[in-house]
């Protein structure tokens, strides 16, 4: 394990509670996003340097159980304190340190995250030379919701192309998908494209879902339950189109066991779905070791989110375009300076210490709700 002869003590945790609008709603099978809200924390160590994170947990409990109300008590009543404690080796240990509390993964993986900023600051690296990343540009994708017509979704692919991102992920539900899929494929024979599901179907839906294997999709993501691995292994038995896990995964352990049984050919690893940061770099490291390729996924982040996405995606086994598209795919404004911008569908990742970008103060002070602090 990498260790780190200087110790950082955190100081004070400030979790700045956001509400952002969105450009556009955002309608996935289980729902419609309209808004965003989360935490952005704000961590301060014993010489005064200054890391970030931000929560991916939504309002509500859809995509997963955590919502913004249990990772606020998450992280005022159990996990700020357990920080606050005594000094932190390195940033591996945070997980670690977190285990006695089980799951509250978005939770935990906010705080972490401000940990490792914090972390590669004092190193004077930036948070993807840190976690052992080497790309100095990434590619990236967009992920598209469901539309109100296969016409205006064709416009929706039509102008993100333009815009040069790498690959379109539509997401679909029983009734939109593969009529819709067929249309698209009709339409962009070129493009890569994949589908997400969110767990709309069950196996009763496999014959169905083969019909999917003509259209030459990059993936499905989590087609089936959101807790299941057993039927996703049956599944992807019977389709040629790589089965990608994303609900299912929350740990090394998820991840590991669903390789073993053949549940899935590729892992979209979501900082804040598994824990954090060491727990992704983990998950990445076994999947090269055993052929399965890896990308970042989106949460609908703000500027903080992103730029720890980005990092992470630095690392060799990232060989999928992520989800990480650019700052202004959900926003007027972001809160980071500079915002990320794509070109050609690529981002430049940032060299500076740390996550690289400088919080915009007028932009965070402007879409903050309400400001707690908690010192030692
Ligand atoms: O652009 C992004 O941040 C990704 C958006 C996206 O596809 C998702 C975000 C959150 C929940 C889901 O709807 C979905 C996903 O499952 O990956
Ligand atoms: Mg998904």
């Amino acid at each position: 394990m990498r260790r780190n002869l200087d110790p950082l003590q955190v100081e004070q945790v400030i979790l700045h509670k956001l509400n952002m609008k969105l450009k556009s709603p955002f309608m996935t099978s289980f729902g419609t996003f309209d808004d965003k809200e989360f935490f952005v924390v704000e961590m301060i160590d014993e010489k005064g340097n200054i890391g970030f994170g931000e929560s991916v947990a939504f309002s509500s409990p859809w995509y997963s159980e955590e919502t913004v109300q249990t990772s606020e008590h998450m992280m005022r009543d159990f996990l700020i304190p357990m920080l606050l404690e005594s000094p932190i080796d390195h940033p591996d240990d945070v997980y670690s340190r977190f285990s006695t509390i089980r799951r509250n993964n978005m939770a935990k993986s906010a705080l972490e995250g401000a940990v490792w900023d914090i972390y590669a600051k004092r190193q004077g690296k930036s948070l993807a030379t840190a976690l052992g990343g080497e790309k100095k540009e990434i590619d990236v994708g967009i992920s598209i919701g469901i539309q109100s017509s296969v016409k205006e979704l064709l416009t929706v692919i039509e102008g993100f192309a333009a815009e040069g991102y790498k690959r379109m992920k539509i997401k679909v539900k029983p009734g939109w998908d593969v009529e819709v899929m067929r249309e698209v494929r009709k339409a962009f024979p070129g493009l890569p494209l994949m589908v997400d599901a969110n767990s709309a179907y069950t196996l009763k839906d496999k014959e169905h879902l083969k019909q999917l294997d003509d259209l030459d999709l990059m993936m499905i993501e989590q087609p089936l339950a959101h807790d299941d691995i057993f039927d996703h292994a049956v599944l992807q038995r019977e389709l040629e189109t790589p089965v990608c896990l994303d609900e299912s995964i929350h740990s090394f352990e998820d991840a590991r066991r669903a390789i073993e049984l053949g549940s899935c050919k590729i892992i979209n690893i979501k900082i804040g779905r598994v824990g954090g940061l060491s727990e992704s770099v983990r998950i990445h490291d076994y999947c090269q070791n055993h052929d399965i390729a890896v990308w970042c996924g989106g949460m609908l982040e703000a500027g903080v989110g992103r730029a720890h996405n980005i990092a992470l995606t630095t690392l060799a086994n990232f060989t999928l375009p992520g989800d990480t598209a650019g700052s202004s795919r959900y926003w007027e404004k972001d809160i980071i300076s500079p915002e990320v911008i794509v070109t050609n569908g690529k981002i430049h990742v940032p060299e500076n210490p740390g996550i690289g970008f400088d919080i915009n103060r007028t932009a965070l002070n402007e879409y903050t709700v309400t400001k707690t602090e908690f010192s030692r």
